[in-house]
């Protein structure tokens, strides 16, 4: 998978190389590559943004750079990947699809994505339209982490891609672990423990130490369920309660 990454602020981008993104670029599952949009101004400011048509506070990015950008880095002749690479254009935004696993799961198959990290008060809609219409992107999608306000897209770009490179085959060494994870089943995780067996006054619940593995996977989706109906009962369905559930004592 082929990462680019579209900026006003490279730097605040530099963490791609740490950690889990950089491993899985050592690994060589991912390409990252940032790219600073002022590259595509021409004016001695480099100039990226202009006021709103229309009124209204803040100011909103100019389409150009964008356009440019986007034709060298999806189009031109540098473009990397011949057909079949057609690029996703991910825009993180608050007025996005909400970030979910379902989603991260989804991008996690794109061959590439590039991200398009706006700031100021947005990116000209022109610039996404126009984006839809090329034959060289699969799907512009905007994102949302949540709802609440960031000052730039950064930020974003970088929980969405630490949510989609951890997903990729080869990434996670034991990909029997994300099959339990938070989300992964729809449920949120259950409570782990480890050594010592008692800490401070606090025991480890006794069923995990039976090394009984039926009543440990019971007792573990029994404690998924409380707390997905406590914390988040939005995510709680029909499926998740059917079946028998033997009765497991509290821990
Ligand atoms: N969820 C979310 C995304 C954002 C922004 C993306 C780009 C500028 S602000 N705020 N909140």
């Amino acid at each position: 998978m082929r990462l680019d990454y579209l900026t006003i602020f490279p730097d605040y981008l530099a963490p791609l190389g740490l950690s889990l993104p950089g491993k899985a670029a050592a690994k060589g599952l991912v390409e990252l590559h940032v790219h600073d949009l002022r590259g595509w101004t021409h004016d001695r400011h480099r100039t990226v943004d202009d006021t709103p048509y229309g009124g209204g506070a803040g100011m909103v990015m100019r389409p150009e750079p964008w356009g440019e950008a986007l034709d060298e880095l999806l189009g031109g002749p540098g473009a990397p990947g011949g057909p079949g690479s057609a690029a996703t254009v991910v825009v993180p935004s608050p007025a996005g699809r909400p970030l979910t696993q379902a989603l991260a799961r989804e991008l996690a198959t794109r061959p590439r994505l590039v991200f398009a990290c706006g700031r100021y008060e947005g990116i000209d809609q022109r610039v996404l339209d126009h984006a839809r219409g090329r034959d060289d992107v699969a799907e512009v999608v905007e994102v949302s982490l949540g709802d609440y306000v960031l000052n730039g897209g950064e930020v974003a770009a970088l929980a969405i891609t630490e949510a989609v490179v951890r997903l990729l085959p080869g990434f996670m060494g034991n990909a029997a672990s994300l099959e339990e994870e938070s989300h992964e089943q729809g449920l949120l995780e259950y409570p782990v423990y480890t050594k010592p067996a008692s800490w401070r006054g606090h025991d480890v619940p006794p069923v995990l130490l039976s090394g009984n593995h039926a009543a440990i996977a019971a007792w573990r989706h029994a404690q998924s369920l409380e707390r997905t109906a406590e914390r988040r009962p939005d995510l709680l369905h029909a499926s998740h309660v059917a079946g028998e559930w033997e009765v497991v004592p509290a821990a």
